[in-house]
């Protein structure tokens, strides 16, 4: 049965990635999606933003909408302080296979638990049954009509806490203006946007930061 991407994507990880190095495993995914086949990793530039923004909010407790390959969960780990751990969550199992050999190659996999299902069910089960509290960062990349409701998910769920720090993937491309236009017109939350490309494109997409106010 011919291999999938994600199983190309792997692959070529373990074959060419310095195991236990982070960095090494984020560089060789971005060389293969930049040179051979493209997949929907955060990637290189938009990553950057990311890293600011994790290193900027400095959580204890992070979750992750749409795990994919890994690649965020592995930028995200790498950056997290000594207790601090970051919940991931996936829908497809083939994909969340292919997340967890990678998280594990690049000997972060003390740092990220990955929850397995889609998020309206995940979300109602993170304070009992996965002993959160709030979280104090949330990295939204997942199904784009579903960054709306669970925005709504997580504050009627009281995972928000004041300065609870939410950074959206995909805002331009492939959009999501219903969540633009929630996040923005809500008091709630303070928000600032930064222009970007999609990963290994030249296509215009940005990212969405937003802060809870509480
Ligand atoms: C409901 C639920 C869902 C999930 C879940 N798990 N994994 C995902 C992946 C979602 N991501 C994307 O669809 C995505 C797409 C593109 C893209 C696609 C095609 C193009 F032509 C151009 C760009 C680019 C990106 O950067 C993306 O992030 N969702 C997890 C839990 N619960
Ligand atoms: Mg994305």
């Amino acid at each position: 049965m011919n291999q999938s991407k994600e199983q190309r994507i792997l692959n070529f990880v373990l074959q060419n990635a310095v195991r236990g190095d982070p960095c090494s495993v984020l560089d060789t995914i971005d060389k293969y999606c930049s040179q051979k086949e493209w997949a929907m990793n955060v990637g290189d530039e938009k990553g950057l933003i990311l890293d600011k923004t994790v290193e900027e909010a400095n959580p204890s407790v992070a979750l992750e909408l749409g795990t994919y390959c890994g690649y965020s969960a592995v930028r995200i780990a790498r950056l997290l302080k000594a207790g601090a751990y970051l919940l991931t969550v996936e829908f497809n199992p083939e994909f969340a296979a292919i997340a967890k050999q990678m998280i594990e190659f690049a000997g972060v996999q003390d740092k990220v638990k990955l929850l397995e299902g889609p998020s309206e069910e995940i979300i109602p089960q993170l304070k009992k049954k996965y002993e959160v509290d709030t979280l104090d960062f949330v990295f939204l990349d997942h199904w784009k009509d579903r960054y709306t409701p669970d925005t709504i998910l997580l504050q009627e769920c009281n995972l928000l806490r004041k300065g609870s720090v939410l950074l959206a993937d995909n805002i331009i491309f492939p959009g999501a203006p219903e969540f633009l236009n929630y996040i923005r017109n809500n008091p709630h939350f303070q928000c600032t946007n930064y222009p970007s490309h999609l990963e290994y494109m030249k296509v215009v997409d940005a990212m969405e930061k937003a802060v809870f106010l509480g």
